[in-house]
């Protein structure tokens, strides 16, 4: 009989994920705690915006016309625990308040609200990602809660998907990595994955710790990547260099690569910024802070982005104070083809000028209700055509596809002055230019 599996916190990452397992073939129960996400993902619907995620809930959702329906969703953990054979993990880790640490409580609160319902054979899968040593404490819990005692198990199971991208990510993901203490709970994870291992995805089987690193090491490794860019734009400024051909040239070479060497206003989102703190923190507990204190520098640069953007704005105004001049935002999320706005470097912008007097007109595809929610006194438009109207100067700060497809010079009849920067070095400058712009980008040349 085929496994049953049950995906724990339907977010960005659990959500694709169950649509996804629904997708190999299994009967999937997912769960979450707040009633109004699972209703809607009952009709189908997607909390979020996710590229494919729909037509994927569609085809699969319980009671939908045509679907397979291999797909269901609860509220309830123990008609979870005795629906699954396989339990994966997906909820939020984020940022405690005021400190680097990862708030584990929403694991915490998953695995121990799950565990006493475990009656019979069980693997439990961490997908959140969490700090090293996480799994072995929460085998310890599993342990003491779960009545069918040594038939129940953990393994560790970190995500790479990308936001954006999840549903191609997860279906064909470019490797799969598992912490098991065990053959039995290896083999269930191999029937898990039996159709990616099929087309050639790696699967690589290591200890509980080794495959916590993993995921933190990667995202580590991408945010360096991106600050390592940013701080070349920075002396490209200084010394009259051009970042993105420094950049094209650098990445011809496979060693280095170009993918994640776009300079601009840095990384955001829910997981970069968040898990290379809770990596220095952690490190920090282990007597191993110094051996990351690297990152503090990669933080720091990234941070910085965001107020070069913000005085750059102020330079292409005159230099003077924000007060009454009308600033056009374009762009809102942390990255575009998605509506997250955790930590948008984009969001962070126009919020300073915002605060510094500036008038902020923001629009943005997909992240507008969002970022309402989290910024509600930012100035909205419907439109990029209505953002820029009046503006003095227009932030190009998410590099969505539909901004680069805008006429210049239909904007340019309705600003204010025909300035852009281009916080994402993804317009083409020659575009705007030969349009009477003035175009502007961290790290490139003025003209
Ligand atoms: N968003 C992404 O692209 C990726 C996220 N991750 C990691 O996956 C984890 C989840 O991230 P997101 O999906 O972005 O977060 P999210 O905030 O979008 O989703 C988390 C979900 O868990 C639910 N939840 C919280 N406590 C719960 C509980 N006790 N029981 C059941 N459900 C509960 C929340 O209601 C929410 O729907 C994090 O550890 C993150 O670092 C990993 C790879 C990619
Ligand atoms: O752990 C996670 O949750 C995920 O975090 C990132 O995925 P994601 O946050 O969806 O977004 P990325 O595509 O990595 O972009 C992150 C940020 O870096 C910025 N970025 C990216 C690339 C670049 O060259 N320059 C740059 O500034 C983006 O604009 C965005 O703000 C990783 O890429 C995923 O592999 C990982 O699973």
């Amino acid at each position: 009989m085929s496994l049953r599996i049950t995906v724990i916190g339907t977010g960005y990452l659990g959500a694709t994920h169950a649509a996804a397992m629904a997708e190999l073939g299994f009967e999937v129960l997912g769960l979450d705690i707040v009633p109004e996400k699972i209703e809607m993902l009952r009709r189908g619907e997607v909390p979020m915006y996710e590229p494919g995620l729909e037509e994927l809930l569609h085809r699969h959702v319980a009671g939908l016309e045509g679907s397979t329906g291999r797909l269901r969703f609860t509220t309830d953990y123990a008609e979870a625990a005795a629906f699954g054979d396989v339990h994966f993990i997906c909820v939020n880790t984020p940022q405690k308040h005021g400190e680097y640490a990862c708030d584990m409580r929403y694991v915490d609160s998953a695995v121990t609200s799950l565990a006493p319902h475990l009656t019979g054979p069980a693997l439990v899968v961490g997908k959140s990602t969490v700090p090293v040593g996480s799994a072995d404490r929460l085998a310890r819990t599993i342990a003491g809660l779960a009545p069918a005692g040594e038939e129940v198990e953990l393994a560790w199971n970190p995500e790479f998907l990308r936001e954006g991208f999840a549903v191609q990510d997860t279906l064909h993901p470019d490797r799969i990595v598992v912490g098991v203490r065990s053959e039995r709970a290896e083999k269930l994870l191999r029937e898990v994955y039996a159709t990616p291992i099929a087309e050639g995805s790696p699967f690589v089987v290591t200890d509980f710790p080794t495959a916590e690193l993993v995921k933190t090491a990667a995202n580590s490794f991408l945010a360096t990547k991106i600050s390592f860019i940013n701080a070349m734009a920075e002396v490209c400024e200084a010394a009259g260099g051009d970042v993105a051909k420094l950049a094209e040239a650098i990445g011809y070479d496979d060693r280095i690569g170009r993918k994640f060497l776009r300079a601009g206003i840095g990384f955001g989102g829910g997981c970069l910024p968040k898990d290379i703190r809770a990596f220095m923190a952690r490190a920090g507990e282990l007597g191993a802070d110094q051996a990351l204190t690297f990152l503090r520098e990669i933080d720091s640069i990234n941070m910085r982005q965001r107020g070069q953007m913000v005085e750059l704005a102020r330079q292409a105004l005159g230099g003077g104070p924000f007060l009454g001049r009308r600033v056009a935002v374009l762009g809102a999320t942390f990255k575009p083809d998605s509506d997250d706005v955790r930590d948008s470097p984009a969001l962070n912008v126009a919020g300073q000028i915002h605060l510094q007097g500036g008038q902020v007109t923001v629009y943005d595809p997909k992240g507008m209700d969002n970022a309402r929610r989290v910024f509600p006194t930012l100035g909205y438009a419907e439109s990029a055509l209505e953002a820029v109207r009046g503006a003095d100067v227009v932030l190009h700060l998410t590099e969505w596809r539909e901004f680069r497809e805008l006429d210049p010079a239909e904007l340019g009849e309705v600003v204010a002055a025909r300035v852009i920067l281009d916080g994402r070095n993804a317009l083409d400058p020659e575009r705007w230019r030969r349009a009477g712009w003035t175009y502007r980008a961290m790290g490139r040349p003025t003209a």
